[in-house]
């Protein structure tokens, strides 16, 4: 841990050498709190302190040693009497440029849902379009807690860019690449395997490492079913010379597993034919992985492939995932919303609470006995946490409270109805908490939301312009939302 003598000379512009940047460092330090780590010996503080300065964290340990040592030196001193400190939260699944479609596409199947919903709508949209869907989809993600996202592929990745830059968090995000198969739109279905690599190479020299590091360009694929091989083998080649991850729409449907068997000339699914062309790789976060055999399980573990579990979209379109057996297997499992369409409400807090239960459930039907001890409280914590920041490979940087960590922390109180009374810390946050129990969240070292009012935007104008974006969207696009009822 610095001490305040390292720190004051740090903050000293007097010293010989000292720059600009050493002189606005200002040191914050959060005391009085329960500190939930998520570090790799699962400490918890009961009242424990941090010390912020920049963006990263330069102090954590009981309140009384924080404030001995860093007390004189702060700039600000913030008492947490009965909150909570956390990572901030990582949801390793979205789709931000799909915010402005919530609702377009509720309780139907997913080829209808892309061929005829999501395609005419993200064909449709304009780089204005995904910044403001972009900020939206933060305003949300912000108020459940989250910090980093992963982008699954979406529409104009500079204008997600813009907005992640605006909001304050961190991203990885990834363009929506397909170069084959049915319902795609005329100018998609015209891109080479070579087009939609250059393009993402030049959004990754453009856009990579930028927003002071927060920004990370990854390489998408959509999913099999629109993905020829030399698209598949190419995107593996540039993500392994770029060092950078592929988000991945993987075994979500029976139909896309037939497909593949039909067509490609395997025994099973997607995961098999992945594995017999060499794709499956550690920088690999495939999402929802829903129909995976015991040796397709055993693939992604032996590869390092990464899951993220989306448990409401799951349950809406696609089925059981085998969450508990993947883990059991070693594959590191992470959480996600999915996009607006898919889900609608874009909060990790509510798929925490999800998965927990969802995984306990199936139980039943898929080893035929109740097992209430499936996908306990603290392992779901990790998921949407550590094994998040594992799952977009930035747990070096983030998804834990460590000393020289990025300071990415959320502040919960717990003095509401929805969370009191409090005997056991861990399974309050995963079966409790409600978004509205969190009230701050720093990303970066800056505060992005304080008293539940996100500090970087005004969120009332952004909503006010997303109604009428989302409506001419939809006109341009052909979109009709028909009433479900006798409307008058
Ligand atoms: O839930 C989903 N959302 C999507 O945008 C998508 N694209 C392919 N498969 C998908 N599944």
């Amino acid at each position: 841990m610095l001490n305040s003598r390292a720190l004051a000379a740090h903050r000293d512009t007097t010293l010989p050498g000292a720059t600009m940047e050493t002189k606005i460092a200002e040191v914050t330090v959060l005391h009085n709190a329960v500190i939930v780590t998520m570090d790799s010996e699962n400490r918890v503080f009961r009242n424990g302190g941090i010390v912020v300065v920049k963006d990263r964290i330069q102090g954590i340990d009981q309140s009384a040693k924080i404030l001995e040592n860093f007390g004189a030196i702060a700039d600000h001193i913030i008492d947490l009497h009965g909150q909570i400190i956390l990572p901030g939260f990582i949801n390793t699944h979205v789709h931000t440029s799909q915010q402005l479609g919530r609702g377009i596409a509720d309780d139907v199947d997913l080829v209808t849902w892309l061929h005829d919903r999501i395609w005419p709508y993200e064909s449709n949209m304009t780089e204005a379009d995904s910044y403001l869907s972009t900020l939206l989809c933060g305003i949300e993600l912000i108020h459940s807690g989250v910090t980093c996202f992963a982008e699954a592929g979406g529409q104009h990745v500079s204008g997600m860019a813009r907005a992640v830059e605006l909001l304050g968090m961190r991203a990885c995000l990834a363009e929506s690449i397909m170069d084959c198969g049915q319902g795609l739109p005329e100018s998609w279905a015209k891109r080479t395997a070579d087009d939609c690599i250059k393009s993402q190479k030049d959004l990754y020299k453009e856009y990579n490492n930028s927003a002071d590091g927060r920004i990370r360009i990854w390489l998408g694929i959509r999913q099999i079913m629109n993905s020829t091989d030399d698209l598949l083998l190419a995107t593996r080649d540039a993500a392994k010379d770029l060092c950078t991850g592929i988000h991945m729409h993987v075994a979500e449907i029976p139909y896309e597993n037939q497909l593949v068997k039909d067509t490609r000339e395997v025994d099973h699914g997607t995961v098999t034919y992945l594995e017999k062309i060499g794709f499956l790789q550690k920088n690999l976060l495939a999402a929802h992985t829903v129909w995976v055999n015991d040796a397709e399980i055993s693939f992604l573990s032996k590869a390092g492939v990464k899951v993220s579990h989306c448990p409401a979209a799951a349950m809406r379109m696609l089925g059981f995932a085998p969450v508990k057996e993947m883990i059991t297997a070693g594959i590191c499992v992470s959480l996600g919303t999915d996009g607006a369409p898919s889900n609608n409400r874009m909060s990790i807090v509510d798929e925490m609470y999800l998965a927990s239960l969802i995984n306990k459930g199936r139980e039943v039907f898929a080893n035929g006995t109740t097992d209430p001890t499936a996908l306990p409280a603290e392992m779901v914590l990790k998921m949407a946490t550590i094994d998040g920041a594992k799952s977009v490979m930035w747990d070096n940087e983030i998804g834990s409270l460590e000393m020289g960590k990025k300071a990415d922390l959320i502040i919960i109180d717990p003095s509401s109805w929805s969370m009191v009374p409090i005997h056991d810390c861990i399974s309050s946050l995963v079966y409790c908490m409600r978004s509205e129990n969190i009230t701050c969240v720093m990303c970066n070292g800056q505060w992005i939301m304080k008293g539940r009012k996100i500090l970087t935007m005004d969120e009332a104008d952004i909503i006010s312009q997303a109604k009428h974006a989302s409506s001419a969207l939809l006109n341009r696009a052909g979109i009709k939302i028909r009433p479900r009822m006798n409307v008058l």
